[in-house]
């Protein structure tokens, strides 16, 4: 039996907000295109939030009424575009949206709330304590599920703070509780500071499970400050039994309250990671032959026909989609597959001429 993994592409929300430059409209929805091409179903695709605190984001309206998303949403029944929603100011803006732009199926499905583990991070990411934050949903939830939207949660810090330092397991396990009985119907453990271990996310996930968040309602949000997160990832899945990993293509974000921390963990190193270990995502659906030592088929360097070549043009072209945003944001590729990647085609590109000059020149003899 195939073992399947829900990879959840948070690059345009989440990257994209803590990304320096701005990307217009146009190279937002090419991006989601370019997702969607790889095989991605599951593309976070902007936030309602404040355009004063996150300009990036200011633009989500037009990405979602875009055609070509409209021509997406139509070509693929399966695919979610969900958006963030911080308060009811932003469930109105979303909601007035719909219903100016009805169509079938809708702009979106699916919306994403967020609470802070910690006080000290729900005042600076929130503006609000985490009881009135948490408080403040039921209603915002129900008005969501009332118009047939499906209601998501993060928690965010839940290994770590920027203010607070070491989070204990208690508390983000209890504020995924309260987030799962007002309706949402999956929690993402966000460590949004990047300073998770394998060993940290099991004590967190038992706690969870101890305090009655089964591990089927949980997804994995790792950022990788340390290095860590691909172990982290592969614990969460082979060992934790969590099904659903949030990641970012190339890497892309931040923490703007967390000197340092880098992006989420990268779709790319995520899917070449998990398919090695014999798990099949929507990014690379049936990766079998790429355990153990069969790993240069996924790597694609030398097989063209095929299964085998249609594996690896998949796993070329999600590569090749972080190569391009990250051209488009003027920065270094954060995913060390995608360098890799890179670097081999590169190679392989440099030996292809040189062999052509070769046999021109001697042709020319
Ligand atoms: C937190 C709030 C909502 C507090 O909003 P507030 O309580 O109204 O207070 P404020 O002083 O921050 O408000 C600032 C201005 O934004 C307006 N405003 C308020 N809400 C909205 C809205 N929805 N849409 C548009 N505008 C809004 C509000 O009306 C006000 O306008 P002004 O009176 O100055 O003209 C606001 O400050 C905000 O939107 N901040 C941005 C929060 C954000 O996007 N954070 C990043 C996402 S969370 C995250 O990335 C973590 C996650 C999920 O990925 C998981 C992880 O890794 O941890």
């Amino acid at each position: 039996m195939l073992h399947r993994v829900k990879i959840v592409e948070v690059g345009p929300r989440d990257g994209l907000q803590n990304e320096k430059a701005l990307l217009s409209t146009e190279l937002k929805v090419e991006l989601i295109e370019r997702l969607v091409g790889a095989g991605l179903r599951d593309v976070e695709a902007g936030s309602f939030v404040s355009p004063k605190w996150v300009p990036q984001m200011a633009s989500t309206p037009d990405v979602l009424t875009s055609p070509t998303l409209s021509r997406l949403r139509s070509l693929h029944s399966s695919l979610s575009l969900p958006v963030l929603v911080p308060n009811a100011r932003g469930l109105s803006s979303l909601l007035s949206l719909l219903d100016a732009h009805p169509s079938d199926p809708p702009l979106t499905n699916e919306l994403a709330v967020f609470v802070s583990a910690t006080e000290g991070f729900s005042r600076a990411n929130l503006n609000t304590s985490v009881s009135s934050s948490l408080d403040a949903l039921p209603p915002l939830i129900e008005q969501a599920q009332a118009r047939g939207l499906r209601v998501r949660a993060y928690v965010s810090v839940v290994l770590g703070c920027p203010f607070e330092g070491r989070v204990e397991p208690e508390q983000p396990a209890a504020v995924a509780k309260r987030l799962l009985d007002m309706g949402a119907y999956e929690v993402s453990l966000g460590d949004t500071i990047g300073v998770g271990v394998p060993g940290a996310w099991e004590r967190l996930v038992n706690e969870c499970e101890r305090q009655g968040v089964p591990v089927s309602k949980l997804a994995a949000h790792c950022h990788d400050t340390y290095g860590t997160a691909v172990s982290s990832v592969l614990h969460c899945v082979s060992t934790l039994g969590i099904r659903t990993i949030d990641s970012s293509i190339a890497a892309l974000g931040g923490c703007p309250y967390s000197p340092g921390a880098t992006g989420n963990v990268a779709t790319e190193d995520v899917v070449y990671a998990l398919a090695h270990e014999g798990w099949a995502t929507s990014a690379l659906p049936d990766p079998d032959e790429a355990r153990g030592e069969r790993w240069d088929g996924l790597l694609g360097w030398d097989s063209t026909s095929g299964e085998q070549g249609v594996r690896e043009t998949r796993f070329k072209e999600l590569c090749r989609v972080g190569e391009w945003v990250s051209e488009r944001l003027g920065r270094e590729n954060g995913s060390r597959v995608g360098r890799a990647m890179k670097g081999r085609r590169e190679r392989r590109e440099r030996d292809e001429r040189k062999r052509a000059d070769r046999e021109g020149a001697k042709a020319k003899l």
